[in-house]
């Protein structure tokens, strides 16, 4: 075995990238340890375009995980390899119609949501409409995602086990009070978010506990 296949993972990571947030939590869940290295999106117009970090993700994005001498990206790609290969903690149900509740659930946020309202999308949309769009995508998805934890979620999204759902959907929440989304009208979405606010893998996930989280919260 070559050495970069025993080697400690390492997880390109950004404090407050609800992506690389969703691989945080589920290394942690499957208590995997790993190292992080930050990529600061903001800094000198963002270290991910450089092009040392380019080779690592040619989509110039957080995360990218280094694991098993392999270089993964993509954040459901990496929880599905992490699922496959490290079996313990499952993150999917073995119940079939509930796996593909987990992965609607998955697929809104991170299909549905996330990529509309992320960093490139905002830059684009301009300072000025940037809070507006953010709302509106948030606001259509979360209505399609407490719809489905109407019928879905037990204690957390899909039932009493913590699953990928739940992985996507903490850093969705912290995203929509960054955009002051009026979160009233969801109350299981805010019922799970709280459920697993103490939860050690995902308060170890959180933000405000990543190497690279600025002492002075902005909160732009
Ligand atoms: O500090 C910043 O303002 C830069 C980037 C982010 O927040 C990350 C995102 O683009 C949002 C997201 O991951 O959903």
């Amino acid at each position: 075995m070559s050495l970069s296949a025993i080697a400690k993972p390492i997880l390109y990571s950004y404090w407050r990238s609800s992506c690389s947030w969703r691989v945080r939590i589920a290394m942690n869940l499957k208590e995997i340890p790993y190292d992080i290295k930050p990529i600061s999106l903001i800094k000198s117009g963002g270290e991910q375009h450089c092009n040392e970090y380019r080779e690592v993700n040619p989509m110039e994005q957080v995360p990218a995980l280094q694991i098993d001498g392999h270089t993964l990206i993509e954040s459901v790609a990496i929880m599905h390899y992490l699922e496959e290969t490290r079996p313990q903690r499952p993150l999917l149900p073995q119940d079939v119609h509930k796996r593909a509740k987990v992965r609607e659930i998955v697929e809104i946020i991170c299909s549905g949501i996330q990529p509309l309202q992320n960093l490139i999308v905002l830059i684009h949309v301009g300072e000025e409409k940037k809070k507006e769009w953010a709302q509106h995508w948030i606001t259509r998805g979360f209505r399609a995602v407490e719809k489905a934890l109407s019928t879905s979620a037990g204690k957390y999204c899909v039932g009493d086990e913590i699953s990928m759902a739940d992985c996507c959907l903490v850093p969705q929440v912290f995203n929509a009070r960054r955009f002051h989304v009026d979160l009233r009208p969801y109350p299981i979405i805010l019922r799970i978010d709280r459920e697993l606010e103490s939860n050690p893998a995902f308060r170890a996930a959180h933000p405000s506990n990543q190497p690279d989280c600025p002492p002075e919260l902005p909160n732009k």
